[in-house]
């Protein structure tokens, strides 16, 4: 995080595999933060804005137009007091981010939630690989510095929990840092 960043608010990205719980976290957060947050899931996003070429059936994935998206994220990122969720991150500039949460998820139980999901078998078992190799963390840790990346299990309602704890205090911890204070008639929102 920077120590003289004008920011009222920080920018918190919330990534992992598909199915690891960052929705929920997301959510969860945004009604439990001390400051209003606006959740922003850029798969939603993308999808909603067209900020793709076109759907990849193969891969069952939009191509994202990665020019567009940061386009549209630039302004919110640089006022702050947004959550972006979504399954990659490398895409957002290292200067966004006050802090990464990596969410993690055991194997089997991440196969059951995409199973409900009614994700196809393929993109089940790409997805559970890429769990298993711990490709989101890595890229975490590739494109951030490593006292901002953290890594949470979200295994549990228990987990959530905490997890939402203990980012709050981490914003609470953000806004002393940066001479920040809290307004209680501000609204919170989602938006996607
Ligand atoms: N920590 C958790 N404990 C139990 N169920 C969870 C947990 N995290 C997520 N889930 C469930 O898994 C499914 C996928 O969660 P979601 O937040 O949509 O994941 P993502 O946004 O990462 O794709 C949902 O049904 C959600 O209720």
């Amino acid at each position: 995080m920077s120590e003289d960043s004008p920011k009222q608010s920080p920018v918190i990205i919330i990534t992992g595999t598909p199915g690891t719980g960052k929705s929920t976290h997301a959510q969860l957060l945004v009604a439990e933060s001390p400051i209003p947050l606006k959740h922003i899931n850029v798969g939603q996003l993308v999808k909603d804005k067209s900020f793709h070429h076109g759907f990849d059936e193969q891969w069952q994935s939009y191509t994202v137009d990665e020019d567009k998206l940061l386009d549209e994220l630039e302004p919110l990122a640089s006022a702050g007091g947004i959550i972006l969720d979504w399954h990659t991150c490398e895409i957002f500039p290292e200067r966004w981010a006050d802090l990464v949460v990596v969410l993690r998820c055991n194997h089997t139980m991440l196969w059951d939630r995409l199973e409900k999901r009614n994700y196809p078998l393929k993109k089940i078992q790409e997805n559970n690989e890429a769990e298993i190799m711990e490709v989101v963390l890595q890229e975490a840790r590739d494109s951030y510095p490593q006292q901002i990346v953290v890594e949470l299990k979200s295994e549990s309602s228990q987990d959530i929990e905490n997890n939402v704890t203990s980012i709050v205090s981490w914003i609470k911890q953000w806004l002393k840092d940066n001479d920040c204070k809290i307004e209680d008639d501000m609204d919170k929102d989602t938006i996607s």
